[in-house]
């Protein structure tokens, strides 16, 4: 048998059917609903008076839309989120999928609560009208976001047509520096290859670093392989993400562990198989880094200075000029000078346990800076309830943070959480496009542990300064 990668042992695991010119119908393992992308298709199913295909594999959360201040039970006030919120409430009960209601502790982002909850198993096929579905790939499962007529689909049939990707191998080497995490990883990645650089592979990371890493840690790794125009990202199972998954509420259990166990045990690439692209980075060279644009790629490390848009090639000098004015900067300023007025924790990104730790770890005993907006906010109910038994909650409200329900939030903006006009956020989420969070607000990526630190000083800093 020819060597495979593990991407190719997940999707011939899954493949139905093949046509001649190659196109697949892949079995569906996991079909996560959130409520923007899945209302037409609930629509279309019961116009035609079908049922969704298989209930017990489909789990519902709202998040994109929802409030979360802490008098969210008064209702939703933005009509448009309002229905939506509504009609995902409506279909989850009338087609019988898991549901967590805004009214469940375990409600949540949607790319969070799969994980926590033991939806999201190795060698799994993950779909949701969602692009961020690639989180879940740190489990070793192909996880990728899909359009609302394929949630339709996948509801009606729990099948998906797909063609198949190509290889892409992204390994990082060595150990990481003191105050470089998961994010500077991912954000370092997209810096390399650009934000088309993964355009038609499935990546699969690998190397020391990303081994050495918690199951949070991969989950922002493989959340920003979408960012890197990949269809998806991957990291083959491992002791880390069988201690993780064992005992959640939908993990398998006695024997079928056993089972499942033995099966993820075959989910690595095998040795002489051949990608089609690889990146190398090496673990030590990488570090804290931040956006000083208007797209994931404009990455930089923290010491450095905004660059000039002639230091670009072809298009992107426009592109750079475009977003270095969009931003407010000037090309040569440090990029530690520049002054931040928000800032916000959170997203499926940074919004889990380990990452309110690493903001914690800062922000213990500190406040942050007169006039500064900072809001934390959790991946989910059960994040947030954990936060609070190890006393974070409290270290982030005496600091001066926010401390919030679970939601996507500031993320993207979609709920009454929104930067105003020119104002600037050091932001956790992934996304740095003009507008992402709030009309013409402007948005720096970066790591927990240098958001925090930018809610201190007030301006982007070198986390490395503070540990
Ligand atoms: C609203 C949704 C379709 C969208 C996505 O697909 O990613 C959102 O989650 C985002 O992060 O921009
Ligand atoms: S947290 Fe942000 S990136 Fe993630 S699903 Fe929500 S809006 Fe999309």
């Amino acid at each position: 048998m020819s060597p495979k990668t593990l991407y190719d042992k997940i999707w011939d695991a899954h493949v139905a059917h093949e046509a001649e010119d190659g196109t697949c119908l892949l079995y569906i393992d996991r079909h996560l609903v959130h409520e923007v992308t899945s209302p037409q298709a609930f629509e279309g199913l019961r116009m035609t008076g079908r049922k969704v295909r298989a209930p017990e594999k489909t789990i519902a959360v709202p998040d994109h839309n929802v409030p979360t201040t802490l008098d969210r039970a008064k209702g939703i006030e933005n009509e448009e989120s309002r229905i939506q919120v509504d009609a995902l409430d409506k279909n989850a009960r009338e087609f019988g999928v898991h549901y967590y209601p805004v009214s469940d502790v375990r409600q949540g982002i949607v790319h969070i609560v799969g994980p926590e909850q033991g939806w999201t198993l190795p060698g799994m096929t993950v779909v949701c009208g969602d692009s961020h579905t690639a989180t879940h790939g740190a489990f070793g499962a192909l996880a990728h976001g899909i359009g609302t007529s394929e949630v339709e689909h996948v509801l009606a049939t729990q099948t998906l047509i797909q063609k198949k990707s190509k290889n892409m191998k992204v390994e990082i080497t060595g150990k990481l520096m003191p105050g470089v995490t998961a994010k500077d990883i991912t954000l370092a990645v997209i810096g390399e290859t650009g934000t088309a650089g993964g355009t038609g592979y499935v990546i699969e990371y690998c190397g020391e670093a990303i081994s050495d890493l918690s199951m949070e840690g991969r989950m922002t790794v493989c959340n920003m392989a979408i960012e890197g125009g990949a269809r998806a990202g991957l990291i083959a199972p491992d002791e880390t993400t069988y201690a993780y998954v064992k005992g959640r509420p939908h993990a398998p259990k006695g024997a079928q562990w056993e089972a499942a166990l033995n099966w993820w045990k075959t989910l690595y690439t095998d040795e002489d198989a051949v990608f089609d692209k690889v990146v190398t980075l090496k673990g030590e060279d990488i570090q804290p880094v931040v956006t000083w644009g208007t797209s994931p790629e404009d990455v930089l490390p923290i010491t450095g200075v905004v660059p000039h848009p002639e230091s670009f090639k072809g298009g992107k000098v426009d592109a750079a000029k475009r977003a270095l004015e969009y931003m407010g900067l000037t090309a040569g300023q440090k990029l530690t000078d520049i002054q931040i007025d928000t800032v916000f924790i959170g997203s499926c990104t940074n919004g889990r346990i380990e990452d309110l730790r690493a903001a914690a770890a800062i922000l213990k005993g500190k406040k942050i800076k007169d006039g500064m907006r900072a809001m934390i906010v959790p991946g989910s109910g059960l994040v947030r309830a954990q936060a609070e038994e190890e006393g974070l909650a409290d270290i982030f409200k005496e600091a001066g943070f926010e401390w919030r329900l679970a939601g996507c939030s500031m993320c993207l903006a979609m709920n009454p959480d929104q930067l105003s006009e020119g104002e600037r956020c050091a932001a956790t989420s992934n996304r740095n496009f003009e507008g992402r969070q709030g009309y013409k607000g402007r948005t720096h990526l970066v790591s927990p542990a240098m958001a925090a630190a930018a809610a201190i000083t007030g301006h982007l800093t070198d986390i490395r300064d503070m540990i």
